[in-house]
């Protein structure tokens, strides 16, 4: 293990839930930075956390609803120096997602909106995977 995978980059979770054949997008309402960009919601895994138990609990906090992660997406992107950004897709498990935090506007989209929407640049890098998941026909 080298000096740099010691001081590894914190990781941030964006959760692309999926359900109808939608996925929800989140418009960022802070810092004034990323205000009005949309993201996957989620935030960054606290000490100790696992991707799907930050993803659960940011969901929570943000949107006041319950989700269980399903899989990870692929890839990981750099957010800044110390900072990458990890997607996994996710389910509802109940409620009706609120922009309770952090957001101003949520939209739910199809593969064929993905792009209406003015992402976070990372966020970009994951668009093609989530289309390929919401165009899937239906498992039964
Ligand atoms: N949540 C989220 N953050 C993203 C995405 N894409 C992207 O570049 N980011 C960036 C924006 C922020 O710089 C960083 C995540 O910060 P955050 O503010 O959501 O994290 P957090 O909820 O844990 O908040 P805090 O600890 O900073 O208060 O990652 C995304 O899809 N979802």
């Amino acid at each position: 293990m080298t000096h740099s995978d010691t001081t590894a980059r914190r990781i941030v979770v964006g959760a692309a839930l999926l359900a109808d054949g939608r996925v929800l997008a989140a418009r960022r309402s802070a810092p004034a930075e990323t205000a009005g960009r949309w993201e996957f919601p989620g935030g960054k895994l606290e000490q100790g956390e696992t991707a799907a138990q930050a993803l659960v609990r940011e969901l929570r906090e943000e949107l006041g609803v319950e989700a269980r992660a399903l899989a990870r997406i692929p890839g990981a992107w750099p957010v800044r120096a110390d900072l990458e950004l990890q997607i996994w897709t996710a389910e509802l498990l109940s409620g009706t997602p609120a922009a309770l935090q952090d957001h101003s506007e949520l939209r739910w989209l199809t593969a064929a909106e993905l792009d209406s929407v003015d992402w976070l640049d990372q966020d970009r890098f994951a668009l093609p995977a989530v289309a390929a998941l919401l165009t899937l026909p239906a498992e039964r």
